[in-house]
């Protein structure tokens, strides 16, 4: 039998809520679009298992999704169950296969690639990969294995036919993190996810589900057409898609929350009002809920690392709202504890541009070639920049920005190299900061264009983190390597004090036609 994994629903009776029946409660969550349920009845006797997988085959058979039972072969059979899930301690697969009907679905939990061989080996269905991330639901026996964990156990899966489904702590607010950072370098992906109380413990179960199946199905949608064609791009359209950006923002005046450092507090907000944006630098846990519901984009610039919890919370909402997250891993190869926690970052939510300099980027891909020395990286740079970009692009499924003399960037796909800029930058402190800044901007803006009314986003827009998130990178990168050179070529610069305001200026009144004739772009 064919089952669609995409949303599974793992029972979870003790979860609800007060006041809410388990039936309702299941029905909802049919209603709101789990594909598949497994009924998991951990403390009850037999007699009440029966009984609920009874009723729970009634309401799934109205819904035409399949059920699965958990641990019990008796129930399964008793019920004639579409399938059963077994755990490492449970009945052997081969036991269980002898004593079911032909045909009956069968999945295996797995925690480590030798569990995935044995799962191969006994040509199971499908694997449950978990836990993902922690979750108070069960008492689990190994460490969670995270996105990039999933990823490892689906490699081993390549070349058969066997369904992958990740458990474990999954909600609204990790589902695209999950999703995207399991991809497998092989390409290997999810076919599903597998949720208990993100919906069960939910007084409303079908928007719960709703939510999750929205995204699920964007997902999808997005990695079997958009990367499998990916948007055609050349100079022009880069360019005149920037000029559109900057009216957008003009115009709209996205709010850009940047969690930033310190230093550049002040001239990263100048320079987002400069744009004609509006920013705001709010750090306390408890609006960050509230901050992720205005449309705009977020920047998390970790600096000085002084607010991680709220860094978490804010990207994990903002990936829940479909906004732009932007992350500027400031002097990432600097300390253990940088790297550590950009990690933790890139774990906790689904980032849309990640910008550094070269140190920075040589710092996320564990690579050598380009030292950093404090924020600042050293030497002459990648001898082949654009495979580079490229590859730390497809690797985090974001797009990714390194500045320099020379800036590159790339959607995994396309490599755009601009040449813009002054080296006046270089004499201020944070002008990196404040192109991440700029990019947050200019991402948010392409954010708002995909959602004005009158467009019509096609569901990979609608529902992943909306606009042209290369676009977007571009635009912030040329808004403020370009009112550098401006600024630079004022007869009133005389130094770096009064460079920085200059360059507030002219990011202020950069115009179409500026940007246009002096940008200097290549895509490759
Ligand atoms: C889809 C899915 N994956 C994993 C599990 C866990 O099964 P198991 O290891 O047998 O643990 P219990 O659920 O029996 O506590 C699952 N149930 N479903
Ligand atoms: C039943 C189960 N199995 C897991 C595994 O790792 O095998 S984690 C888990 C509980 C998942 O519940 P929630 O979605 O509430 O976190
Ligand atoms: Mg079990």
């Amino acid at each position: 039998m064919a089952i669609d994994f995409s949303l599974y629903l793992v029972t979870g009776r003790e979860l609800l809520p007060p006041g809410k029946e388990y039936l309702e409660s299941l029905e909802e969550a049919l209603q709101g679009g789990v594909t598949v349920v497994q009924i998991r009845e951990k403390k009850s006797d037999t007699l009440e298992f029966l009984e609920i997988a009874q009723s729970s085959k009634i309401l799934c058979a109205k819904y035409k999704v399949p059920l699965i039972i958990n641990d019990r072969i008796d129930i399964a059979l008793a019920v004639q169950a579409d399938g059963v899930h077994l755990g490492q301690t449970d009945m052997p697969v081969h036991v269980a296969k002898s004593l079911l009907p032909a045909g009956t679905v069968i999945g295996v939990s797995c925690n480590d690639t030798d569990h995935v061989k044995k799962a191969i080996e006994d040509e199971v269905d499908y694997i449950g990969i978990g836990a993902v991330w922690g979750t108070t639901t069960k008492k689990l026996t190994s460490p969670v294995i995270g996105a990039r964990g999933v990823g490892s156990l689906l490699q081993a899966l390549d070349g058969t036919n066997i369904k992958a489904i990740a458990i474990g702590g999954i909600n609204s607010t990790n589902i695209l993190r999950t999703l995207h950072g399991s991809v497998s370098s092989s390409g290997h992906r999810l076919d599903g996810i597998a949720v208990v109380s993100d919906i069960m413990a939910s007084p409303a179960p079908r928007s719960a589900a709703q939510r999750l199946k929205d995204t699920l199905d964007a997902w999808v949608h997005h990695f079997d057409v958009q990367s499998r064609v990916p948007q055609v791009y050349d100079v022009e359209t880069i360019k005149n898609g920037v000029v559109k950006l900057m009216q957008v923002i003009r115009d709209r005046s996205p709010l850009i929350h940047q969690i930033t450092n310190v230093v550049v507090t002040n001239q990263s907000a100048n320079a987002t009002l400069a744009l004609g944006a509006s920013p705001i630098m709010a750090t306390a846990p408890e609006e960050m809920r509230d901050l992720s519901r205005i449309p705009g984009g977020l920047l998390i610039n970790f600096g000085t690392i002084t607010n991680k919890g709220s860094m978490i919370l804010a990207g994990q909402y903002a990936n829940e709202a479909q906004k732009p997250v932007v992350f500027d891993p400031v002097g990432v190869g600097a300390t253990q504890f940088r790297k550590t926690t950009a990690s933790e970052l890139l774990n906790a939510w689904q980032a849309s541009v990640i910008k550094g300099n070269a140190g920075e980027m040589a710092s996320l891909a564990k690579s050598n070639e380009v030292q950093a020395k404090g924020v600042d990286s050293v030497g002459s740079g990648f001898a082949d920049p654009v495979s580079f970009i490229r590859e730390i692009a497809k690797r985090e499924r974001c797009v990714a920005v390194m500045t320099g003399p020379t800036d590159w960037i790339s959607d995994g796909a396309v490599v755009v190299q601009l040449e813009n800029g002054h080296k006046m930058l270089g004499d201020i402190t944070g002008s990196g900061c404040v192109v991440g800044t700029c990019v947050a901007t200019f991402c948010a803006g392409a954010s708002l264009l995909a959602t004005a009314p009158g467009t019509s986003p096609g569901p990979e827009l609608a529902k992943l983190v909306r606009g042209d998130m290369l676009i977007g990178a571009v635009g912030g990168v040329l808004a403020l390597t370009v009112a550098a050179e401006c600024a630079a070529e004022r007869s009133d610069v005389h130094g770096s004090g009064t460079f920085l305001p200059a360059l507030i200026d002219e990011l202020y009144n950069l115009k179409p036609e500026t940007l246009l004739s002096r940008a200097k772009v290549q895509v490759w």
